[in-house]
Parts: C-alpha cells; structure tokens; sequence
C-alpha cells in the first residue's frame, strides 16, 4: 500500500518550512509522495491575502522541481470551509489502497482539539506533528511526533517583510519569488 504525506495549508505564500517538514515527514516515516492542499478558506483564519489562483501558482512553482511532491486541488474544487474531515473523507473514498499521513506544525498540533470532529478525523489517517519554534509538541491525540529541523519561518512574517520591503530571498523558493515580484503580490 502506498504511503501518501498530505499536506494541508494555506500557503500565503509558501515558504521553506513547508518544504523542509514535507521533506522530514518523506524521509523519517519512507512515505511515497506527499500532496500539498491549498485550503479554498481556512477553517480557522481569516481568508488568505493573495487570490486563489495566486497561491496556486506559487505552491506549484514551489513543488515543482521535486518528483516527490504533488499538487492536490480537492478543497479548490470542494469550495467552502476547508474541514479536513470532508477532505480525508473524500480522499479515503476516491484512493482506497493508499494510506494517508496528515502532516501539521506543532502550532496546528496544539490547535488540534478544536479542529472539526477531531475524535472522528484522528481515526481517518495517522497525524504527524512536527516541531516548530515556540510551540509544544504535544498532545494527547494519537500523533506521531516528529522530531526535525525547526524552521523559524512563517508566511506571517513573509508577509511583513514583505509589505516593508525588508528581503524575503531564501526565506521562499527562487519561483516563489519571482512570482510574487511579477505580480506584485503583498505590497
Ligand atoms: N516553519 C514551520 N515549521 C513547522 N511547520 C510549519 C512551518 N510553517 C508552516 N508549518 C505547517 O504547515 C502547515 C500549513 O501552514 P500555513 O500555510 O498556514 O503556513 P504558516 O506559515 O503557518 O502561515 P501563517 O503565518 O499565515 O499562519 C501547517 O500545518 C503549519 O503548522
Ligand atoms: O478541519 C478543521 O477543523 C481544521 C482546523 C484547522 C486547520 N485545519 C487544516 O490544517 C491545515 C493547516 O491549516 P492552516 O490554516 O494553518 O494552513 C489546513 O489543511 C487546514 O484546513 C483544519
């Protein structure tokens, strides 16, 4: 059976600590693939910054150059809050013979008891937590802990560089950059 990584965010805009867990998470559990989903609107934030369309050209560009990594349109295509009970629900349905990794930052870990349904979604797929600077890994769900490189980066803080001008160079993918220089994105 195939060991999918997913990864859920809402990438505004992607950064390397989305890349770097992704690429942990890959290597410390052999998973197969890992799928990036870009919520249509986070359950528990305000709706992103940029355009749809513009956080999936960037997490495209982002992905692009690693075989491993994929691009996953679901909660796109779904519309509406992007509970991550109806996405793993729909995607067991739709990929019966892969198994799932649902893979969150240690500030989504902490969150975890007031996501939807939580006691039903932790049954749905094996959560992986992994460390972040200034939260706890810790929980008394069923989440596999992950221990990796703790990236301190945040596409908050990208943001703010960003609307300062300060620099945001290999902070985000090369791509990444270009595009958000192209279309003036954050300014
Ligand atoms: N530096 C990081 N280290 C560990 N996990 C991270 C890191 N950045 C993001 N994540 C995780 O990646 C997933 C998607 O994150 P998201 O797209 O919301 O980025 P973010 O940097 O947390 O954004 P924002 O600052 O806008 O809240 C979440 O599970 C989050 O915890
Ligand atoms: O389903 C929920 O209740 C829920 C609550 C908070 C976050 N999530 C998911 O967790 C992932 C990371 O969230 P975010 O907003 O930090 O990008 C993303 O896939 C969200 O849809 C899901």
């Amino acid at each position: 059976m195939k060991r999918i990584g997913l990864l859920g965010g809402t990438f505004d805009p992607p950064h390397i600590g989305h890349l770097a867990i992704a690429d942990e998470v890959y290597k410390q559990l052999a998973l197969d693939e890992v799928w990036f989903i870009p919520s249509a609107s986070p359950p528990h934030k305000p709706a992103a910054h940029v355009a749809t369309k513009d956080r999936i050209a960037m997490l495209e560009a982002a992905i692009d150059c690693d075989d491993r990594f994929k691009l996953e349109l679901i909660e796109i295509e779904r519309q509406g809050k992007s509970y991550t009970i109806d996405t793993l629900t729909a995607l067991i349905e739709r990929y019966p013979n892969l198994s799932f990794y649902f893979i969150i930052g240690a500030d989504m870990v902490e969150y975890l008891p007031k996501w939807n349904q939580v006691d039903n979604l932790v049954q749905l797929a094996q959560f992986v937590g992994v460390k972040r600077p200034d939260y706890q890994l810790l929980t008394p769900y069923p989440v596999t802990l992950i221990n990796g490189p703790s990236l301190d980066v945040s596409s908050t803080e990208i943001r703010e560089r960003l609307a300062s001008n300060q620099p945001v160079h290999y902070l985000v993918p090369p791509k990444v950059m270009e595009i958000i220089k192209e279309r003036r994105l954050y300014e």
